[in-house]
């Protein structure tokens, strides 16, 4: 039977990766606005305690996507908690009477994609749903600013300390291991790099990959519906071919886990100078390596509150939504980093700004 044949009358479903900032969010959202006509139902996972990009997704009103059509997944990294949340997730969705015409997985920034695409071999799933492509979203200045490849020495060093460190460092395995997943590589936040820039940065992407999936790049997300929809392969029936690190080195099935990242959500109070504060935010986020910050401010006198979204130690701002009728306002950010962070001093950084 042809790969074609086989997927017919299968709702597609496209997995949508890359690390922590990458855009995957800011791609959906372009997506949804820009649908097609086609309805599609969108599950979400995020790190950390705090969900921001469904909130994110569920306020950009497109018609493509209803609110009960994003469903979050918040018990944990969706690589870890397929068969108890996922699969099941799943199964309610195809149950509905009203099933979508496509579904979009948006993975958290950690996960590694492998798990998640081999569970559309389950045979409940593998029936009724094919992977119609991996996307795989790469934030193309944090490549060239050599995020994922700038701390062998320090991995080196802690591995002298630590005789169970048996990866890489955990960045740029992970960053690996989301290219290998792709049938397509977005290179986005290209308005960030110059073109000799993004020229390195391709080059980057291909030497850590020995398949060549298609190469495109974008600002802002804006891929063409059709393209992000339209891949047509059928992933499941290849993921053997796309390993991770994890899975070839623990062959034996040691479990993943993703002890080498942690997050944690700081709460304060009103902030009267936003501007202040965020310019003094982005020297925590430096001083401290902070690899992701995100969550909602709340500034006295506007009637909206602030979504702040930083990537690094580059912060976006702006007004997203009223705060609703009986809301608590509250200024509520999630902080992401290397496992050995050091907590404490980020939390006393942070509210020290307020
Ligand atoms: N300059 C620039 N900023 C971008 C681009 N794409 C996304 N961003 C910004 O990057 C930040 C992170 O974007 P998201 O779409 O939330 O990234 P994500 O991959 O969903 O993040 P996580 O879910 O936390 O892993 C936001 O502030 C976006 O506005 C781009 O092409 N250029």
């Amino acid at each position: 039977m042809t790969l074609a044949k086989a997927q017919q009358g299968k709702i597609p479903a496209t997995v949508i990766t890359g690390f922590l900032g990458a855009g995957k969010t800011t791609m959906i959202r372009n997506l949804l606005q820009n649908a097609d006509g086609k309805r599609i139902a969108l599950i979400i996972n995020e790190f950390g305690d705090l969900g921001v990009d469904g909130d994110v997704l569920k306020g950009c009103g497109a018609e493509a996507c209803s609110e009960e059509d994003i469903i979050e997944l918040t018990n944990g990294c969706i690589c870890c908690t397929v068969a108890d949340d996922f699969i099941p997730t799943m199964t309610k969705l195809l149950e509905r009477e009203n099933r979508p015409d496509h579904i979009v997985i948006e993975t958290s920034g950690l996960a590694l994609p492998q798990p998640l695409v081999a569970a559309f071999n389950w045979p409940d799933i593998r029936s009724e749903v094919t992977v119609d492509g991996v996307v795989t979203v790469v934030d193309s200045a944090a490549v060239a600013a050599g995020r994922f490849a700038d701390d062998h020495d320090k991995v080196d060093a802690l591995r002298v300390n630590d005789d169970n460190l048996d990866h890489e460092s955990p960045l740029e395995e992970l960053f690996e291991d989301q290219l290998t997943a792709a049938d397509l590589i977005v290179l986005n936040k290209t308005d960030l790099i110059d073109a000799s820039g993004l020229k390195s940065v391709r080059d980057e992407v291909a030497s850590r990959i020995n398949r060549k999936p298609m190469m495109i790049e974008a600002k802002n997300g804006q891929v063409a519906a059709a393209i992000l929809l339209g891949l047509g392969v059928g992933t499941e029936g290849d993921i053997a071919n796309r390993r991770s690190h994890h899975e070839m080195e623990h062959e034996a099935g040691e479990e993943h886990d993703h002890d080498e990242f942690d997050s944690f959500v700081v709460e304060l109070g009103a902030i009267s100078d936003p501007a202040a504060f965020i310019d003094r935010l982005k020297g925590v986020i430096a001083e401290h390596d902070v690899l992701r910050l995100k969550g909602f401010a709340d500034v006295p006198g506007k009637p909206m509150r602030l979504l702040i979204q930083a990537v690094g130690s580059r912060i976006d701002q702006y007004y997203d939504r009223a705060w609703a009728a009986g809301e608590a306002r509250g200024t509520r950010l999630v902080v992401i980093g290397l496992h050995e962070m050091d907590e404490a001093a980020i939390r006393a950084a942070i509210s020290a700004l307020v």
